[in-house]
């Protein structure tokens, strides 16, 4: 049987490095933001339900997330109605990868992870921590968004403490080296390889 990380963080904490880390060492991966673009796109099966109760969402046989937005800013309810269709869809992608992979470990980086409930499908959970100051600066020199904007997205999460608090395995990502030592740490704790 596959063990099941889950792996989460605030924004721009370090998920998708670290997640590299585990793939290297030889875990399969599994990104829910990738998954949820796969769904929305051209034949992806987010589609057709989306588009059966938001016609105007679809374009061009895919989901556009302006439309999405531009729904959501007209009717806030919007969001949970589009969560509850979209869930459940990302659910199922994450259970047939857990299925179908034959890793002995896979890794699910998940941002909401926590906020979803989706941890307690995992045998364990890893969080991602850096000070708030790198985090700050690693964001916003990747120039995709203004402060405000990451502002924003860091309120909607879970305080990463509190992530940190329900973890089971902390990841300091101060640098590359000290990600390394956690990830080999965390490794050698679930005892697969
Ligand atoms: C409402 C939607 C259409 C808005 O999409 P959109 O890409 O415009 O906005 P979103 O809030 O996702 O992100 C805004 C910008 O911030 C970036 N961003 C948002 N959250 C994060 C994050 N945790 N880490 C990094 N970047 C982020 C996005 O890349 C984007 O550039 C979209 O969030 C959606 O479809 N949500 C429902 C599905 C869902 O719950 N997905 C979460 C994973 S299960
Ligand atoms: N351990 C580390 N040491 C040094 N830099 C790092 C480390 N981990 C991540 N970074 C840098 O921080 C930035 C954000 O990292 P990454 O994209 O892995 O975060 P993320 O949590 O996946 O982001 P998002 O929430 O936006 O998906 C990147 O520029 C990356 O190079």
């Amino acid at each position: 049987m596959t063990f099941k990380l889950g792996l989460t963080g605030s924004i721009g904490m370090g998920k998708s490095t670290t997640a590299s880390m585990f793939a290297e060492r030889g875990c399969a991966v599994w990104d829910a933001d990738e998954a949820v673009h796969r769904l929305y796109a051209a034949g992806g099966a987010a589609v057709a339900p989306l588009g059966a109760r938001f016609p105007n969402a679809i374009e061009k046989g895919a989901v556009s997330r302006p439309a999405l937005r531009r729904l959501i800013d007209a009717d806030p309810d919007a969001l949970s109605e589009i969560e509850s269709i979209v869930h459940p869809l990302v659910r199922n992608d994450r259970a047939r990868f857990a299925e179908e992979t034959g890793a002995p470990v896979a890794v699910f980086d998940i941002p909401l992870l926590f906020e979803t409930g989706s941890d307690v499908e995992m045998d364990a959970t890893a969080c991602v921590d850096v000070s708030r100051e790198t985090q700050a600066e690693r964001v916003l020199a990747r120039g995709t968004m203004t402060r405000a904007q990451f502002e924003a997205i860091r309120a909607k999460q879970l305080p990463n403490e509190e992530k940190c608090a329900r973890a089971d395995f902390v990841i300091d990502t101060t640098s590359l080296e000290s990600a390394a030592r956690d990830v080999q740490a965390v490794l050698d704790q679930i005892g697969r390889f």
